[in-house]
């Protein structure tokens, strides 16, 4: 038993037509904290983050989620897995025509019984705690509104909410703020850092912006070509660490020589 809270262990990823999107990713995470990964396009952060939470099967490696190997875990074992981690996506993924109250009592649905959760009966508890929940993302007005009439800004927020409302112990966010504007963007980010902090919930967060990574994480793990080339406090990433991340002089050269 160790107190690492997530930890991945050499673990690959080889799509079917070769591609190598992860090489040797061996990295642990503590409980509560805020990590921001960044890296060029293509460099593997989606593949890793939804290697964690098994929506894409790794080809070699283990990932340990508190003291459970789960790298295999299949069925109802692997749903109870799931209904531990909540994921937020760059396009929200709400039901759109579902009003708002309803799209974050689908975070709840991973507790109810599949015919509950087919006729959408929620208990009034449930209700209420999602009205909370909804109050907390500064959405209380909204909750009746459908999710298609707000803006992105508070569609992401619904998107958080729903992932709170699921209990999570982790979260996991894949570019949660790619199709937002910066004020909005900043906007998310503070939702996400206080719930990461006033819930202990560890939080991995995929960016494009490094200046937002260094605003709201406590930890930038930088990935290139499918391995860790950077991990440490976002006061450590320096231009010079920046570039060899994202190889801006390599590209520069390239152009001026
Ligand atoms: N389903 C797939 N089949 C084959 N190759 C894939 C698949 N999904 C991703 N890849 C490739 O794997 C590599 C890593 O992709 P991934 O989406 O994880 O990168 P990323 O860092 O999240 O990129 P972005 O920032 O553009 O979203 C890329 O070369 C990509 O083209």
């Amino acid at each position: 038993m160790t107190d690492i809270f997530l930890e991945t262990r050499n673990l690959k990823k080889v799509y079917p037509d070769g591609t190598e999107a992860l090489k040797n990713i061996t990295l642990t995470f503590n409980k509560g904290e805020l990590v921001s990964i960044i890296g060029p396009s293509g460099a593997g952060k989606s593949t890793f983050l939804r290697s964690i939470n098994r929506l894409n099967q790794s080809s070699s490696g283990e990932v340990i989620f508190q003291n459970e190997q789960i790298t295999n875990v299949k069925g109802k074992k692997l749903l109870l897995v799931r209904r531990q981690i909540g994921m937020i996506f760059q396009d929200f993924n709400l039901i759109k025509r579902s009003t708002t109250v309803r799209n974050v009592l689908h975070g709840r649905l991973g507790y109810m019984s599949s015919l509950k959760g087919a006729f959408g009966k929620f208990s009034e508890e449930d209700v209420k705690e999602a009205l909370a929940i909804l109050r907390r993302v500064g959405l209380e007005d909204h909750a009746f509104k459908r999710a298609d009439e707000l803006s992105g800004g508070q569609q992401q927020r619904v998107g958080i909410a729903r992932a709170i409302a699921q209990k999570p112990a982790l979260i996991l966010a894949d570019e949660p703020i790619a199709s937002l504007d910066p004020s909005s963007s900043s906007n998310v980010m503070n939702y996400l850092k206080n719930i990461s902090e006033e819930d202990g919930i560890t939080t991995i967060v995929n960016l494009h912006q490094v200046d937002v990574a260094k605003r709201f994480a406590s930890r930038i793990i930088g990935i290139k070509a499918g391995e860790v080339v950077f991990d440490g406090k976002p006061n450590e990433l320096n231009e010079q660490r920046i570039n060899e991340i994202y190889d801006q002089r390599g590209l520069v050269n390239e152009l001026t020589s």
